[in-house]
């Protein structure tokens, strides 16, 4: 792979970020000091799981729009079979989500935005899941502790989205040569970057799975005390990713 074709892909991988983060950075920073107040906070512990839920759900999945477009957009992927795509992007739509929260999370007052302010832990207590929210909001700390820049967020979505030991996948070469290609690219720009010591600072794979398989133990759990809603009141594209077919409606 030579270095011209390094920097292309470098190009392709930073701008299918930039162009897939619906929140800049830059305004993230602005209001990171606007959180809601005790009685907001009070308001939205007032409302049913099942609406906060829905609430969350609806955001949730409007994050995932972003992350297939983010998708889509990374040289190779629209080439893989089409099988694939829908693999490596049910494995990874909920882990790229861990990463772009982490984005929006304001380190110094354990708070994350959220409809417009950020709020903290306990503002999330009526969904019923307060272990998933508190090990997402340690993931982000963890996360803001590496202080990653958007470049290497992109290359860091993209190696775990493109990654080849996925089970079930047809052309585990195809996406293999891809995420040799990443990595190269990645240890390239880390090297001229002087921040190769993040490598050992990112947080496990297996950390951000074991978040990834509270989320669907919270969601089977959440199905079983309101059946039928996923179907009725659930987007379609979250239900594609997380609610397998064959369980009971
Ligand atoms: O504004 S958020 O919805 C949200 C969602 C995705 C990406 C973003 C951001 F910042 F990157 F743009 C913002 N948000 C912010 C803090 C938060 C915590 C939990 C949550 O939902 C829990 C949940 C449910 Cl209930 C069902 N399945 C999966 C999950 Cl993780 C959402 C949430």
């Amino acid at each position: 792979i030579s270095m011209a074709e390094l920097d292309l892909l470098t190009q392709n991988v930073v701008c299918a970020h930039s162009e897939t983060c619906q929140f800049l950075q830059e305004n993230l920073q602005v209001i990171r000091w606007e959180t809601f107040s005790q009685s907001e906070v009070h308001g939205f512990q007032q409302k049913p799981m099942d609406h906060m839920w829905e609430r969350c759900v609806c955001h949730i999945t409007n994050a995932i729009q972003q992350i297939v477009e983010f998708a889509k957009r990374l040289n190779g992927f629209m080439e893989l079979n089409p099988n694939d795509q829908i693999v490596l992007l049910k494995a990874g739509a909920m882990e790229l989500l861990l990463l772009r929260m982490s984005r929006a999370f304001n380190c110094y007052n354990n708070t994350i935005f959220f409809e417009g302010k950020y709020a903290p832990l306990d503002l999330f207590q009526s969904l019923g899941c307060n272990d998933l929210i508190s090990a997402m909001f340690d993931l982000c700390h963890s996360l803001c502790a590496v202080n990653l820049s958007e470049y290497e967020m992109a290359f860091y979505s993209a190696m775990i989205l493109l990654d080849p030991t996925q089970p079930w996948l047809q052309e585990k070469e195809k996406v293999q040569s891809l995420h040799v290609k990443l990595d190269v690219a990645f240890r390239n720009l880390l090297r001229r970057t002087h921040r190769e010591s993040i490598l050992g600072k990112l947080p496990q794979r297996g950390r951000l799975l074991s978040i990834c398989q509270v989320h669907m133990e919270k969601l089977k759990v959440f199905r079983q005390m309101y059946p039928g809603m996923a179907w009725e009141r659930f987007p379609p594209l979250y239900r594609e990713l997380f609610v397998s077919e064959q369980e009971d409606p």
